[in-house]
């Protein structure tokens, strides 16, 4: 059965290799906008949104095996195993037909991007990374009124823990690597936008470089 499954995965892996595939990580921290902006850059620049909350909520809806320890990771704000979210991602990705991805809200933690670097050789073009205060990203989310689970007080607390013990550190290490494209995301909907466009537009990129 597990050689069943690796090769498998083997061959989603090599799929996406063949196609060379270009992704975007977008981070930052809960509430920060992530998901909004996203949906901006796609009308715009052609890309497949993914976002792994979102794969993972499918997930549970779809009463996989794995649903209820998704559920109970996510009520406590805890980051998921990789091998389970980057599963979810190879086959979105597969699925798209697309060669082109924002991954959203992924990699949360080092083991998510150390595997999914060692599990589909993909390193990302760049890092798109939404930087806001906790106080703006309490209020919005706790106005968001999506009906999430984790949109409540005890949960956020926690989420913005896991967010600065284990999320700020996969910003750094790409900021090492002079991957990271910081934005203020503190500023109106369309503000932000203006200056996402301004990372995605290649010749003012090459103006500003
Ligand atoms: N720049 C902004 N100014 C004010 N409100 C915003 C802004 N961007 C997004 N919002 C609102 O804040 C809430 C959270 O935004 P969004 O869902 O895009 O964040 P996210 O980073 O994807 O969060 P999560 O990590 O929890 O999925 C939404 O209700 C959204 O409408
Ligand atoms: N790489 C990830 C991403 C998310 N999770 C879990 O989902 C929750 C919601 O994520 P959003 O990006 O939609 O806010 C998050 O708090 C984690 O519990 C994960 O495990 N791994
Ligand atoms: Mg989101």
């Amino acid at each position: 059965m597990g050689t069943v499954v690796d090769a498998a995965n083997q061959g989603a892996n090599q799929s996406l290799a063949d196609k060379k595939v270009k992704v975007v990580f977008v981070l930052g921290g809960p509430g920060s906008g992530k998901g909004t902006q996203c949906a901006n850059i796609v009308q715009h620049y052609g890309y497949t949104h993914l976002s792994a909350g979102d794969l993972l909520r499918a997930e549970i809806k779809s009463g996989s095996e794995n649903g209820t320890m998704i559920q109970n990771m996510i009520k406590e704000g805890k980051i998921v195993p990789s091998e389970v979210t980057i599963r979810l991602l190879q086959q979105a990705m597969l699925e798209s037909g697309n060669d082109r991805f924002l991954i959203d809200g992924f990699p949360r933690n080092e083991e998510n991007r150390a595997n999914f670097e060692l599990v589909t050789g993909i390193e990302p073009e760049f890092v798109l990374f939404f930087d806001c205060p906790e106080e703006e990203m309490e209020r919005r989310l706790l106005s968001r009124n999506q009906g999430r689970e984790d949109d409540n007080i005890q949960t956020i607390r926690k989420r913005f823990n896991v967010y600065m013990e284990s999320s700020l550190p996969v910003i750094e290490y790409y900021n090492a690597k002079g991957k990271v494209r910081k934005i203020d995301a503190a500023k109106p909907v369309e503000e932000v936008f203006e200056a996402v466009k301004v990372v995605f537009n290649p010749s003012t990129e090459t103006v500003s470089a």
